[in-house]
């Protein structure tokens, strides 16, 4: 069935090449979401696949420097919803081919291109059932990409040099409603206790006891252990000894939430609505708490924490949504992505002086595809600031026009490296990496 909304982006006035190529496929899935197959010269070699979405959140219409869906630039920046989280990617790997296939680039090893169009409501519609297709037709994978980290610069004390982080893994999430109930009436005569005083109290307390710092029992504890040799003295004898300096560490590290994120379970009141009318007693009080897990916890550890914290009956708890934590990708000196990563940020962005494993602290489309590979990575090739991180669903979302061509590049070149059938031997320099 052809849907009746397309965006304009994706079409054939924009990407004729990749439109009019023998060797490609284009399918719509789901209604909205794009899969492109373009088929490798060599059939021996196995296919890849680079992962987007095309949808995004919502954006208020104040605080923005230009409307928000204007895509204006401003001092060399792209401003506009979208420009780093996701269409950057979406339009960015569409753009990479087609200038390959304008320079009569025939890939060797074949490779899928997927966009989603439901990636921030889960992606059910779109990359799930991309997946499913996928498997239908038997593919396997030999590594897949998809966003969900960047490039690091002035992230860490104690590093100059900015830094790739390449998520191996991401947190699993709980989304939770919690509700209380009781009985309506006149506010002259109220009983000791509230629907909403119990459910604040509850909620305050899970927001008073955090979830337990838990650095050193899942990946995150190899970021500072790849990067260790990056910090300047005396952080770097700390770094090298984490058998002995993990305790300080990880309370440093809980200090700020981008780095509290990677040590714990978090927990996010998110959402609260109770009462009807100021002289009435409101018959009950719901909210929503989103938590994400930590690598090393499962769904039902939290679930019992949460419920060990609130201690509270009355309050009920009714789960929306809950995964675990993703399976861990392999990161060694064999894993066919990772050398292609490395190999194209060494081309690409020479500055870049470390390629070191990571978390993604929020969840991607590219979780729906573990039955086809267990090589996924989460990794835009954007260099981020600390300023840039509340960017990401908050105001003034922007790329810089040099950014995107960086990300274009890399891409550009990350297909034609994925075209070599065997890794290079590892080598000194590679390995400093
Ligand atoms: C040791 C490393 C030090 C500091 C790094 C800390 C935090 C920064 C981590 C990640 C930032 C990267 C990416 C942007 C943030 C979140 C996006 C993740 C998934 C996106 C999914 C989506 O909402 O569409
Ligand atoms: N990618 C979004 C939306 C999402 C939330 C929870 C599960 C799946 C997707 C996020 O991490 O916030
Ligand atoms: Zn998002
Ligand atoms: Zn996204």
């Amino acid at each position: 069935m052809r849907p009746s909304v397309q965006l304009w982006y994706i079409s054939t006035d924009v990407f004729p090449a990749v439109f009019s190529t023998k060797f490609i496929q284009h399918e719509i899935i789901g209604g909205y979401s794009h899969l492109f197959t373009v088929q490798g010269s060599d059939p021996q070699l196995m296919p890849y696949m680079l992962l987007a979405h095309m949808d995004v959140v919502p954006a208020s219409q104040e605080g923005w420097h230009v409307p928000p869906f204007s895509a204006k630039e401003l001092d060399g920046f792209i401003y506009g919803r979208g420009t780093m989280d996701n269409k950057n990617s979406a339009i960015g790997i569409l753009q990479a081919l087609e200038f390959l296939l304008r320079r009569d680039y025939r890939p060797r090893r074949s490779f899928y291109i997927g966009i989603g169009h439901d990636e921030e409501v889960s992606g059910h519609k779109g990359a799930m059932k991309i997946a499913a297709l996928l498997k239908a037709r038997g593919v396997k994978l030999s590594f897949l990409l998809d966003e969900g980290s960047v490039i690091l610069d002035g992230f860490l004390e104690g590093i100059k040099n900015p830094v790739a982080v390449i998520a191996i893994t991401e947190k699993g999430s709980i989304t939770a409603n919690f509700s209380v109930e009781k009985e309506q009436g006149h506010s002259s005569v109220p009983p000791k206790e509230t629907s909403i005083g119990i459910l604040a109290a509850a909620l305050s307390r899970l927001e008073q006891n955090p979830m337990p710092n838990l650095f050193g029992h899942g990946p995150e504890i190899m970021i500072l252990e790849h990067l260790a040799s990056e910090f300047r003295f005396p952080l770097n004898l700390i770094m090298t000894n984490l058998w002995l300096f993990s305790p300080i560490v990880s309370r440093i590290l809980e200090q700020k939430p981008s780095t509290n994120a990677l040590v714990r379970t978090t927990t996010a009141i998110t959402m609260f609505s109770a009462g009807i009318k100021s002289n009435v007693i409101p018959p009950s009080a719901k909210a929503t708490v989103n938590f994400r897990i930590h690598p090393s916890q499962k769904v039902e550890e939290v679930l019992e924490i949460v419920q060990n914290t609130i201690a509270d009956d009355r309050v009920k708890i009714h789960l929306q949504e809950a995964f675990d934590p993703l399976p861990i990708s392999p990161w060694d000196n064999h894993a066919f992505g990772v050398q292609i990563f490395r190999r194209t940020l060494l081309d690409v962005f020479p500055d870049v002086s470390s390629v070191a494993p990571g978390i993604c602290i929020g969840n991607t489309d590219s979780r729906h595809f573990t039955n086809l590979t267990d090589a996924i990575y989460r990794f835009n090739p954007l260099v981020f600031k600390p300023d840039d991180l509340p960017r990401v669903h908050g105001l003034n979302e922007k790329i810089s026009v040099e950014g995107y061509e960086k990300q274009v590049e890399f891409l550009y070149q990350l297909i034609q490296n994925s075209d070599i059938n065997k890794l290079p031997e590892p080598h000194a320099n590679s390995h400093e990496l």
